[in-house]
């Protein structure tokens, strides 16, 4: 007998008549039919371990019990990948990522600096050699590394870095050192507890000559003891907003010696004699900053995904208030409101994963031929990896909220899986280059290739300016242009108010902070031009079925009238929009949203988030909201016993005494 499986009705009659293969979607943002093969078989084969899953919510662990929970799970985890079914990079990013790992390592997978940047460090830091040497090692998990860049006292400004390793040539040695206490490595993920080797960045002294920040591979801890070696002062930092398990920490030298050949040198020697040997560009060894830039991208967005499909799957099978008197309370996602909340993200996570891939082929090919040693698609690069690594953080960590707003009282709780995702994607606005310092680094780009009308792909727009009348046309064509416009525009404003500061008499970097919130808004704007032009030219260039097609087209135009209509200023001021059009966007924009919203849920359907991904009981597939929030609340340990000790020590005692 086949046991009947529920599922809420609101549901079931949302998915009825779906207009589009929903198998299309997933296969499309797969990247291929094989690709969703392999990930489903990837997610049975890792879910269907019952050592993997929990026996008690995370939440109700202290700091130093969760750690241990999701190291041992981890440590499983790569023991079952050593015979997955798919392949290692794809089921590397799944398992360090917002997506199949999240399932299993709610809090934060205390490895991920191994794959995430210690093996891409060594990957593009060391020489041949080198990575003979320990990259088997780091793969086979021999070694398990991290990256320590950041101190106490300094993260953004890396020339400022105080960790000193200077080149001893009588012993052939490197000597490491923690001048002061802002000197101590701070923040470095896995560092705490977990790693026993770091790609260390200090400053190189040799000659004595400071040489810039460089990258050194270094033993922290004993192979066999864990115990941290002489000079090592090794410990974690404490609790943080989200991420617990991911066990940063702090990190000091007391003059440890280190071989000469443990600096990495790819880009940039010592000599034995101590003479320095420059790299090609003085920025190379910020490389594994780059990827990882171009990683989160695609993770943010993972992540918002997930914010999606729980807020719009709960939103159809919430009932409240009235909308039509006397009528049943309708599903809330049938309020115009809600669906201004919840389609803009929606339409989101399209546009950025577009964008996303652009953004990775580009680091592919940029890194082909710069190991050829053609440095040209450096900037261009740097660039683009700034602007999207920003804009889709700090987008998607507001969409991520906007979503937790959307379920009401129910989002609140831990168990919605809200606050966990907002601490990821929050955590990507600030690690790998603080946003507002990656705009300016955006903006200083965009002055330059306007200014001396050379640059990148990504700014051609800025050089070729296109020519013709000014009239705003709303198809989406013609709503990129509108978008160019605005960029051309907030950058020439940003480049008259560096001028206007400098006839005032300022010096040039005190002309450029006072021109920082004009800089910003022109890199923003550029950021966003490149997120609109990928998501139309993707969908013009891709084979669809006309029904996808004519879903995917929806939400592409709802998302790119909607951040017009969100800064509207701007395209006033810069692109020649009047009232009349923005009265017509309005309209257009209220139009799509009722056409989207009765496929609402078969979108997110085809996102193929598996429950255990989504790790929240508003979003189950089945919609068995209420009985599964009751199940939750079952499993606090305040409701183990009627009555808890503490009230007949505490409380019992206060009502008795009449105070
Ligand atoms: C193999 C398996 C793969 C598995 C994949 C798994 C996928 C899972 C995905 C996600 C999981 C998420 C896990 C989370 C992990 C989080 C880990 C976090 C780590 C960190 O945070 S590491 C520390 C990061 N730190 C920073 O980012 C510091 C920010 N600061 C800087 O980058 C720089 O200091 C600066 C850019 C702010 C400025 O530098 P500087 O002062 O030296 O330079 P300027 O004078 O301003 O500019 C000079 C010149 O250089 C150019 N430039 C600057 N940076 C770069 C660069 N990186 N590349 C190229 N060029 C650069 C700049 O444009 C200037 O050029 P011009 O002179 O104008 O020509
Ligand atoms: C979850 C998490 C994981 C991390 N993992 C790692 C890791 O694995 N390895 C590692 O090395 N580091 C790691 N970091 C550190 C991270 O890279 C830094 O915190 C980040 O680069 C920001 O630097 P900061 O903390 O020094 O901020 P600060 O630079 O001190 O920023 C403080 C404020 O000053 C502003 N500001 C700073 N400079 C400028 C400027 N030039 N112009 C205008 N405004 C400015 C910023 O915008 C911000 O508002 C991690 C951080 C977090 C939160």
């Amino acid at each position: 007998m086949t046991k009947e499986i529920y599922e809420n009705p609101d549901l079931k009659k949302e998915r009825q008549n779906c207009p589009f293969n929903k198998e299309e979607i997933t296969n499309f943002l797969d990247g291929g039919k094989e690709k969703t093969t392999e990930r489903r078989q990837l997610e049975t084969y890792i879910l269907s371990d019952e050592q993997l899953k929990d026996a008690v919510p995370m939440e109700y662990l202290s700091h130093a019990d969760k750690y241990a929970e999701e190291l041992r799970k981890s440590c499983l985890l790569m023991h079952k990948l050593a015979d997955s079914p798919a392949g290692q990079v794809q089921t590397l990013r799944a398992l360090m990522g917002a997506g199949l790992g999240s399932a299993i390592l709610k809090e934060g997978n205390p490895i991920a600096l191994h794959y995430v940047m210690f093996i891409p460090a060594l990957m593009g830091q060391g020489t041949v050699e080198q990575q003979a040497k320990w990259l088997e090692k780091a793969y086979n998990l021999n070694i398990i590394g991290t990256y320590a860049q950041t101190e106490l006292g300094h993260g953004t400004f890396l020339r400022g870095l105080e960790t000193k390793a200077t080149y001893d040539p009588v012993t052939k040695e490197f000597v490491l050192e923690s001048p002061s206490l802002t000197a101590y490595k701070w923040w470095p993920g896995s560092l705490g507890k977990t790693a026993n080797y770091a790609v260390v960045m200090a400053q190189l002294y040799t000659k004595g000559k400071c040489e810039g920040i460089h990258p050194f591979m270094v033993q922290l801890r004993d192979e066999e003891t864990h115990e941290p070696l002489p000079g090592i002062l090794v410990g974690e930092i404490g609790p943080k907003l989200g991420m617990n398990t991911n066990d940063n920490g702090y990190l000091g030298f007391d003059k440890v010696r280190i071989p000469r050949e443990q600096l990495l040198m790819k880009h940039s020697q010592v000599l034995e004699d101590g003479t320095y040997v420059k790299p090609t560009n003085s920025k190379l060894s910020y490389g594994t900053m780059v990827f990882v830039r171009v990683v989160v991208c695609q993770d943010v967005t993972v992540n918002l995904r997930k914010a999606v499909t729980i807020a719009t799957r709960y939103s159809c099978v919430r009932r409240q208030s009235e909308l039509k008197p006397g009528d049943r309370e309708p599903q809330v996602m049938d309020y115009q409101a809600q669906q201004h909340k919840l389609l803009p993200p929606l339409a989101a996570t399209f546009g950025f994963q577009l964008a996303a891939d652009h953004l990775w082929n580009l680091y592919n090919t940029a890194n082909n031929s710069m190991e050829q040693g053609d440095m040209e698609l450096l900037p261009d690069l740097h660039g683009l990896s700034c602007a999207l690594k920003a804009l889709c953080s700090s987008e998607a960590a507001n969409f991520v909220e906007t979503c937790r707003q959307s379920c009401g009282g129910h989002g609140y709780m831990s168990c919605s899986n809200f606050p966990r995702i907002y601490g990821q994607v929050t955590a990507a606005i600030t690690y790998e280059g603080e946003n507002t310092v990656l705009w300016l680094q955006v903006a200083r780009y965009l002055v330059k290739t306007r200014k001396e009308k050379s640059g990148g792909l990504s700014v051609k727009y800025l050089i070729d300016e296109e020519k013709g009348p000014r009239t705003v046309d709303t198809t989406p064509e013609g709503i990129v242009k509108l978008y160019r416009r605005v960029a051309v525009g907030l950058v020439d404003i940003a480049i008259a108010e560096l001028e206007n500061n400098s006839r005032k008499g300022y010096a040039p970097h005190d002309a450029w902070n006072h021109a920082a919130v004009h800089l910003i808004k022109a890199a923003q704007a550029h950021a966003r031009l490149f997120v609109v032009e990928s998501f139309v030219d993707s969908l013009k260039g891709s084979r669809l079925s006309a029904p996808v097609r004519a879903i995917l087209s929806q939400l592409c135009e709802l998302f790119i009238i909607y951040w017009i209509l969100d800064r509207s200023g701007d395209f006033f001021l810069c692109a020649n929009l009047k009232k009349e059009d923005l009265l017509q966007l309005n309209s257009k924009y209220v139009q799509l949203l009722a056409a989207i919203r009765p496929q609402a849920v078969n979108i997110v359907d085809s996102f193929d988030l598996r429950d255990e991904i989504l790790g929240s009981p508003l979003g189950c597939w089945d919609g068995n909201v209420y009985q599964r929030l009751f199940d939750e609340a079952a499993k606090s340990p305040l409701n183990q016993k009627n009555v808890h000790e503490s009230f007949h020590k505490y409380l019992k005692p206060l009502l008795k005494s009449n105070l």
